[in-house]
């Protein structure tokens, strides 16, 4: 199977988001990543349920909503009826982490656990099996555009071991710097998905720049 593209649309042209999810629908994208951020848990707000549900209207691919929220739990139904299929909270947000896991599964999606720069990979060893993705971040989250931090390649070469051990069948995916470079090394060391912001939407052709990600 060859690599799952999430391009996120926190990078895109808000005043053409339509044009912008067109674009995405007839690329070789395989999600839509959509990046949820509250101003409490990281220091930017971008958007909320009224914008998610405007991408749902017009996309034909999953929506991979990213939720960089304190207390997601209860909003967990929100997302299921504004179009989240995959629904990705972070770890250092959830104090009964598998009790939220549970409840988005409930929900009929799929269940993402997203780990902050700084934290280990390990504290996800006993819930693995439970998972249906871990997102690694590649930047601390809160903002496109930032650089890549090397660390990740590390971080996702120990979680495909502990995958393995597991016996989970979770997918590993990867936010933040991703480019083409990046995006190879990332793929070498076992991710799965590659979520790309600035790098498709500052780029002179994004449906081309993709394709590239796609072809890696
Ligand atoms: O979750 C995120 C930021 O917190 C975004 O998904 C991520 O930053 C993508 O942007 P870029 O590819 O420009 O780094
Ligand atoms: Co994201």
């Amino acid at each position: 199977m060859s690599q799952i593209i999430s391009p996120s649309v926190l990078s895109c042209d808000f005043a053409n988001i339509q044009r912008d999810v067109e674009m995405i629908n007839n690329s070789t994208a395989d999600w839509f990543h959509v990046d949820v951020m509250d101003g409490v848990f990281v220091p930017n707000i971008s958007f909320g349920f009224p914008v998610i549900s405007a991408i749902k209207k017009h996309a034909t691919k999953p929506l991979d909503v990213h939720l960089m929220i304190a207390n997601p739990d209860q909003y967990i139904e929100a997302f299921k009826k504004a179009g989240a299929d995959w629904l990705t909270v972070h770890y250092e947000a959830c104090t009964h982490l598998h009790r939220t896991i549970q409840v988005i599964k409930a929900n009929g999606m799929k269940a993402g656990v997203a780990l902050n720069p700084h934290t280990s990979v390990e504290v996800l060893e006993d819930i693995l099996p439970e998972l249906d993705l871990v997102l690694i971040m590649s930047v601390n989250p809160g903002f496109g555009g930032q650089k890549f931090i090397p660390h990740a390649l590390k971080r996702v070469a120990r979680l495909k071991e502990l995958i393995n051990k597991t016996g989970s069948s979770a997918l590993i995916e990867v936010d933040g710097g991703v480019n083409l470079e990046t995006g190879k090394q990332l793929l070498e060391a076992g991710a799965d998905a590659l979520v790309a912001g600035s790098f498709v939407f500052n780029s002179p052709d994004p449906t081309q720049t993709i394709q590239d990600l796609k072809a890696l």
